[in-house]
């Protein structure tokens, strides 16, 4: 229950909107509590004048509002059925009132907790977008999704059902009993005697019912992600031939969920039986004992009948409490998790006072070891290199040579577990983070692009590119002509909304993306392998007039003639094996001579 505490601050927030929901409940449930006494006096009123007695004391006990309004209607001295009409019209208006305040409270709490959830999704996307890429690494997108939903939905119902149905709750109980111990307090007893019992009950069988639907729930997630793969992946299904070992498996799940969901429709089918069952004890308890006091002359006829109402009254909010509890219960289970999240600290902080300095692009690398955490995968050992600013380098190697991490520890993704990263002379660590990041353009492996127009997804890292800029930068990522030819331009939307482009279109864009920020530095990590061999000469073209003052580190599995690189880093294993001109290269008659002449026979039509 204690995670629960970390909500304390948007109570805080909002208590004067809280503090307003507890008085509109308390004002509500008054009028609910009157009602009871002014039937309790009718029936009184009518059964003396049935029986042409005259009713002694009837109003002692009752609240101050009834008393004068009853006194006030028996002033107009109208006849025994006028007197009952406006007594009705008294309960009609009490009604009312009840309502109308009722509504306010559930303005003024739900809504409260609807801003709760609101601060709160922002507050987890924010701390979501400082951790760090090993916390990406580290857990699934579907867990953090989760999260940021269901718990925080979870949550909700803490911050406002479950704490308004408990504030009703304690409301109605202590209003009840006082003017019940009021009229007869062994009565009262009675009346209260099964609510326990009751709100048990409901505990119980609330439990049981939450564990099932969670399970019903999880099946239907895992039908929903079969049926979806199966969407997703009908060409492959088809061309294996695998209709039907995916409707076998479907049915499966299919059935598992309809298993489930039969159970779990068993147990709510006894829900309210149970609940009937209790209450018609509880009613038949008090007509039982409450008979025997109007026997004996301690209680009036109306009083029992009051008895009776306050019952049914305090049933629904009694039971209410097992929902209650397992609300509160499951909301601390999902804070206790989203904490886990909110607590956790990223290992990439920026320096509170980091130097912001415009990028020169001077960049070396000095005994960086790194290994990557959880996996302990070393990916570099003792390297050492050092770009001047300007420099054009080639980063070449086999697979999983590390030549990705450079670009990972270069954008500060990782910190090195050993050595120093330096821009400009500076410690990379030491650097306003954004600020650093901000000037350096970084084109990944794996392309992304946002379900946006194509115009807003070269511009995603300023926001404030003129069109001519957008267009300038498409043009030399060879992707304008492609864009134009799209009905909306470059308005067309990206995504599952709008056109599919192709892996080359995308990586082009991608390209233009970072084109467009006019870096001090530019990392590109073998970001040409969708794009065909004339696109790929023509992107190269003017690439090179791109770049010409422009610190240049090109990750590549292809060895490109047509940019002139200043050096060519050969990796193999965490290590610089080679390092040189193309010409200086080949005369080593090493692994780069080795790359260039698989390349080349490679490209050697036959
Ligand atoms: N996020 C990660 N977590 C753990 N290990 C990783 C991670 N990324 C890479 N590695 C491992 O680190 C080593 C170097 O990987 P890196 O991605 O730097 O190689 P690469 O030369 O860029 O390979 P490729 O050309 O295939 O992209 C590899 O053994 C790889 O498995």
């Amino acid at each position: 229950m204690k995670h629960l505490s970390y909500l304390n601050k948007y109570f805080w927030k909002y208590r004067w909107r809280l503090l307003l929901g507890i008085i509109f409940i308390f004002i509500s449930n008054y009028f609910a509590v009157l009602a009871p006494q002014v039937t309790g006096y009718i029936i009184d009123k009518v059964q003396a004048f049935l029986t042409s007695s005259t009713p002694k004391g009837l109003l002692r006990q009752d609240d101050w509002l009834v008393v004068a309004t009853v006194n006030w209607i028996e002033k107009m001295s109208m006849s025994p059925t006028g007197i009952v009409a406006m007594l009705a019209g008294m309960l009609l208006l009490f009604a009312v009132l009840r309502g109308f305040f009722m509504f306010l409270m559930r303005q003024t709490i739900i809504v409260m907790s609807r801003h709760i959830e609101f601060d709160q999704k922002n507050e987890v996307f924010q701390h979501y977008l400082q951790l760090d890429a090993n916390f990406y690494k580290t857990h699934e997108t579907g867990d953090l999704m989760n999260r940021m939903s269901e718990d925080v939905s979870r949550v909700r119902m803490y911050t406002g059902p479950a704490i308004m149905y408990l504030i009703n709750l304690i409301a109605l109980i202590s209003l009840s009993v006082f003017y019940m111990v009021k009229k007869n307090a062994e009565l009262s007893l009675y009346v209260l005697a099964p609510m326990p019992i009751l709100a048990i009950t409901i505990y119980f069988v609330n439990n049981i019912i939450h564990k099932k639907s969670e399970e019903v729930q999880a099946k239907l997630s895992d039908l929903t992600t079969n049926a979806q793969q199966s969407y997703s992946g009908i060409r492959v299904i088809k061309s294996f031939v695998q209709e039907k070992a995916m409707l076998r498996f479907f049915q499966t799940n299919s059935e598992q969920y309809r298993t489930s969901a039969t159970a779990l429709y068993k147990v709510e089918a006894i829900y309210f039986p149970i609940m009937g069952l209790i209450i018609g004890i509880s009613t038949l308890l008090v007509i039982l004992v409450g008979g025997l006091k109007y026997m004996e002359g301690q209680i009036n006829f109306g009083d029992m009948a009051a008895f009776i109402m306050y019952l049914t009254m305090l049933a629904f909010p009694v039971s209410a409490i097992g929902w209650v509890a397992s609300t509160i219960q499951r909301a601390a289970a999902s804070q206790q998790r989203l904490n886990e999240f909110l607590l956790t600290k990223t290992n990439i902080p920026s320096p509170v006072d980091g130097v912001k300095n415009k990028l020169e692009g001077d960049v070396e690398f000095e005994n960086v070891s790194f290994v990557y955490p959880h996996t302990g995968i070393v990916a570099l050992k003792d390297f050492n290199l050092h770009i001047k600013k300007g420099e054009k380098v080639a980063i070449i190697g086999r697979t999983g040579s590390g030549k990705s991490t450079i670009a990972q520890l270069l954008l500060r993704f990782y910190d090195p577990s050993k050595g120093t990263v330096r821009i400009d002379g500076k410690e990379l660590r030491h650097l306003e983070l954004q600020h650093y990041r901000s000037q350096v353009s970084y084109i990944p492996q794996e392309v992304f692009l946002f379900s946006d127009t194509i115009a807003n997804n070269i511009a995603f890292g300023t926001g404030n590119n003129t069109e001519e800029e957008i267009k300038t930068a498409a043009m030399s990522a060879s992707v304008h002509r492609d864009i134009q030819s799209f009905p909306q331009g470059y308005q067309t939307m990206v995504g599952e909304r709008g056109v599919t482009l192709s892996g080359g279109q995308k990586q082009r864009i991608s390209i233009a993306r970072a084109l467009v920020k006019d870096p001090g530095l530019i990392i590109m990590d073998d970001c040409l392998n969708a794009v065909d061999a004339r696109t790929e000469k023509e992107i190269l073209t003017h690439l090179a007039t791109y770049l010409q003052h422009k610190t240049a580190i090109v990750i590549t599995h292809r060895i490109f003639s047509l940019l002139q690189f200043d050096r060519i880093i050969v990796m193999d294993n965490g290590r610089i094996a080679e390092q040189g001109t193309h010409e200086q290269l080949l005369q080593q008659q090493g692994l780069y001579a080795d790359l260039y002449s698989r390349q080349q026979l490679e490209e050697t039509p036959s």
